[in-house]
């Protein structure tokens, strides 16, 4: 090795000194990329990682001795700028003569209609109900459906009623639709010359240009907790419960929420017969990744975005195919909220339970944005923004009760016989949440003893922390660092409130995500050279004025339906539980723990959740999914059978109109065009979350083309689009300088280490351990900390 071993003797840190730096090894380092390199904290070197490693000498020490790597300063950002919103009503569509003819009174017939039909169909569901018809508790169909629930609260109240105008909105753009025989490529221009506001609508879907923001707010150092007023000029931009965007037209068949056909008019194939017919579970792990990198993903995932199913009026799930998987009569699913997937008799894993059909229900609607009529947008439910949804909330009910109100911190479960290195856990839900839900708790049968009276789901800012264990141990480390914020603020500042604390540890977790997004997760999932491209590579110092009022930092609706659900293919069937000493103790199936934390209440599982992320291999991104995932998703305990994901992800495609998979083909390979051929009538009609998969993947990034592309865009609009991202200057929500370089300290190793019992961790934890990512204890330099220091109040004289 030519890696040097100089030892400078550790600076003491008794003293916060303003742009302090760890005396560094210029020395020995090899060019890394041709460009000159320097020893650092290996985290400042993880969007270089993979020039690091294969750049031989690149392991090198720090000043107190510990392990750090050779790498160039930050790469220089090009100016990137934002994929363009497709043009909904193209200037050179010529409207035929009848369809110039539509006028308010026409639409006010329509909306008549419109309502009339939203009655007709709420007439039905309770119909249903009446008769049964409806979701047992413990089925996969209920557990699913607590994907999508928003419990009982406010936000579920708002979100409901939002769904329930667009739904008239949208059932009035179809009656014109219908009624004018427009042609699907003229809708956009016929409709969008009339707003809701026009007609009598105008009552309808109005909460958003009602809302408003005062100067306090505005000005305000703190992001609100929905969202809104991030944007000065449109203020709802990135609220919760508001619209995706499109970065491409949509695809509806008849132009409004029809869901697509293929080209030649008739159906597209069953998306389980494509799942079966070009997924399959097969083991092959990454070389380089941990799941860590899955589960990260899966926290950013839970920040930005949480599309609700329609519920019936009660809040209870649709039920779209009857209990033992057969189809149900047209006319119980003439409410239309209904797109049960039909399963192959002859499919090789369904046929052994005698079932044709997976359940479905569409997902919710939003308000248009702009409330002008047009084609049907899904709803978001959590704010757009990289802003801790998933710890916070995305409504100031959820939010409130998530808080102890005492020294800014967050509700925790408080345990009798906890253990003096125990930490806290998440807060309990209620145990009435809904009588659909299966048991918090493992059977016997898998976990050996009774199932403890004390273990409970967790309740966290977003419905999905217990969706599987290592989940629920992601949360957790997020609420315990807020509270080790909020702890350590406190001390420095013994004259801030309650609010005060919160708003600031809050603040300070925010910025902490942003950077290790920013800086560790998302260079490896896109690759560097996209990250210069656009703009994305984090500051190595200094403000950012990156900012850009004119663009709209909501998730895309390819980005939700489809992109961002590369990481279900990255899933390991079976996460296993590693001690401290990197020896594997044992593993569990997934199927047995969605929603079921129970694992999480033995002490030291915890870490061993934590060391077993940071040991075993991601699975790469490609067409190999776990069985866990393709054949037992939410299973009800004993049943043999679940649901399938990826069935799910390409009916939401179609029920999100996402586009199909055009133009790519010739990045396939021909084995896999004559799959795909055998099931798809055109190439052209190609589900996109199935495209994507099977793109080979770019050089130096995680996913393929496409999907980098889509991914690579909403990171921007999340960084340029937010007037709160955490590297800005002169904004109410800036840090001092000061304060910014600290949080440029943060890893996810470093909340790691402070917030659990593990002693010992790689410095990249999405990164596989090797000698330029080793394994280093949590207090060496090598997994730098963040000094709390700068944000001490100057007392005033
Ligand atoms: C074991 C881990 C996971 C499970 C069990 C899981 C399960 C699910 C389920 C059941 C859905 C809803 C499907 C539908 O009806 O449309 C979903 C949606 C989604 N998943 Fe996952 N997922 C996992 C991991 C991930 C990861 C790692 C990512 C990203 C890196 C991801 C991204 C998404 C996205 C973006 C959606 C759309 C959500 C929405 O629209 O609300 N998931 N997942
Ligand atoms: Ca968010």
């Amino acid at each position: 090795m030519l890696a040097s071993f100089l030892i400078v003797a550790a600076n003491s840190h008794s003293h916060y000194q303003p742009g302090y730096k760890h005396k560094e090894n210029v020395c020995y380092c090899p060019k890394v990329g041709g460009l000159e390199s320097r020893c650092r904290p290996i985290r400042d070197c993880s969007v270089w990682h993979d020039l690091v490693q294969a750049t031989p000498g690149t392991a090198c020490k720090l000043s107190d001795g510990y392990p750090g790597s050779c790498c160039p300063d930050l790469p220089y950002n090009y100016n990137g700028s934002s994929l363009k919103e497709p043009t909904v009503c193209d200037s050179s569509v010529e409207l035929e003569s009848h369809v110039e003819c539509l006028d308010v009174f026409s639409l006010n017939a329509a909306a008549d209609a419109g309502e009339f039909q939203n009655r007709v169909n709420l007439q039905l569901e309770k119909s249903l109900s009446e008769n049964d018809i409806g979701v047992r508790a413990f089925s996969a169909r209920s557990t699913h459906s607590r994907f999508f629930s928003l419990g009982t609260g406010q936000q579920a109240i708002d979100v409901r009623k939002i769904n329930n105008e667009a739904d008239i909105a949208t059932i009035t753009a179809t009656q014109i639709v219908q009624r004018f025989k427009i042609d699907r490529k003229q809708v956009a221009c016929a409709l969008s010359r009339f707003k809701y506001d026009d007609t009598k609508l105008s009552t309808k879907c109005n909460t958003l240009s009602d809302s408003k923001c005062d100067e306090s707010q505005l000005n305000s150092p703190f992001r609100t907790i929905d969202g809104s007023c991030n944007n000065v000029d449109n203020i709802i931009w990135g609220r919760s419960n508001t619209q995706y965007q499109r970065v491409l037209n949509s695809d509806y068949n008849d132009g409004i929420w029809e869901p697509r056909k293929a080209k030649n008019g008739e159906k597209l194939p069953s998306p389980r017969l494509v799942s079966i017919s070009v997924v399959h579970d097969l083991d092959r792990p990454s070389e380089k990744a941990t799941i860590w990198l899955m589960q990260y993903g899966q926290v950013l995932d839970h920040d930005v975005l949480l599309t609700p199913e329609f519920t019936r009026e009660d809040q209870t799930p649709f039920a779209c195919c009857t209990d033992d998987g057969k189809p149900l009569s047209e006319e119980s699913l003439s409410h239309g909220k209904c797109l049960p997937i039909d399963i192959p008799e002859d499919d090789p894993f369904y046929s052994k339970f005698n079932r044709t059909c997976m359940q479905f229900a569409r997902a919710a609607l939003a308000c248009r944005s702009n409330a002008v009529f047009g084609q049907a947008e899904q709803l978001n439910a959590n704010t757009h923004y990289l802003d801790l949804s998933l710890v916070y909330g995305s409504d100031d009910k959820t939010a409130g009760e998530l808080r102890t109100n005492e020294n800014g911190k967050l509700n925790v479960t408080s345990r009798r016989d906890k253990g003096p290195n125990e930490l806290d856990l998440l807060p309990p839900l209620p145990d009435n949440t809904s009588p659909l839900n299966a048991p918090c708790t493992l059977t016997k049968e898998v976990s050996g003893i009774d199932p403890p009276e004390e273990v409970k789901c967790f309740k966290a800012g977003d419905v999905r922390p217990d969706v599987t264990p290592t989940m629920a141990v992601t949360q957790t480390i997020f609420l315990r660092e807020h509270n080790r914020l909020a702890e350590e603020l406190a001390k420095l500042n013994p004259s801030w409130n309650d609010e005060r604390l919160y708003q600031e540890a809050r603040r300070i977790l925010i910025a902490q995500a942003q950077h290790i997004t920013y800086n560790e997760w998302l260079p490896i999932v896109i690759g560097r050279s996209k990250m210069q491209e656009l703009g994305l590579v984090p500051l190595q110092q200094g403000f950012s004025n990156d900012y850009d009022k004119n663009l709209n930092p909501s998730i895309s609706n390819e980005f939700v339906g489809a992109a961002f659900r590369f990481g279900h293919s990255m899933v390991n069937g079976n996460p296993h539980l590693v001690n401290h000493q990197r020896v594997k103790e044992r593993e569990i199936l997934l199927r047995h723990h969605f929603f079921k934390p129970q694992e999480l209440y033995t002490p030291g599982n915890l870490e061993k959740f934590l060391i077993g992320l940071s040991t075993q291999p991601s699975q790469k991104v490609d067409a190999y999914f776990t069985e866990e995932l393709t054949n037992h998703l939410f299973e009800e305990q004993g049943k043999g059978f679940g649901l399938d994901l990826v069935s799910l992800n390409i009916q939401r495609g179609r029920d999100n109109a996402a586009k199909d998979f055009d133009d790519l083909v010739d990045v396939f390979h021909p084995d896999l065009i004559k799959r795909l051929k055998e099931v798809y009538s055109s190439v052209d009609d190609i589900d996109l979350f199935i495209g994507g998969v099977n793109e080979g993947r770019v050089k130096g990034a995680f996913v393929g083309p496409v999907f980098q592309c889509l991914i690579a865009h909403q990171f921007l609009n999340l960084k340029r689009g937010d007037r709160y991202f955490h590297d800005l200057e002169g904004k109410p929500g800036s840090f001092s300088k000061d304060q910014l370089n600290e949080i440029r300290k943060t890893s996810m190793a470093r909340l790691i280490c402070d917030n659990s019992n593990v002693h010992v961790v790689q410095p990249i934890v999405f990164k596989t351990v090797s000698d330029v990512n080793p394994l280093v204890r949590c207090e060496s330099y090598s997994i730098p900390r963040l000094d709390l220091r700068p944000w001490q109040e100057k007392k005033k004289d």
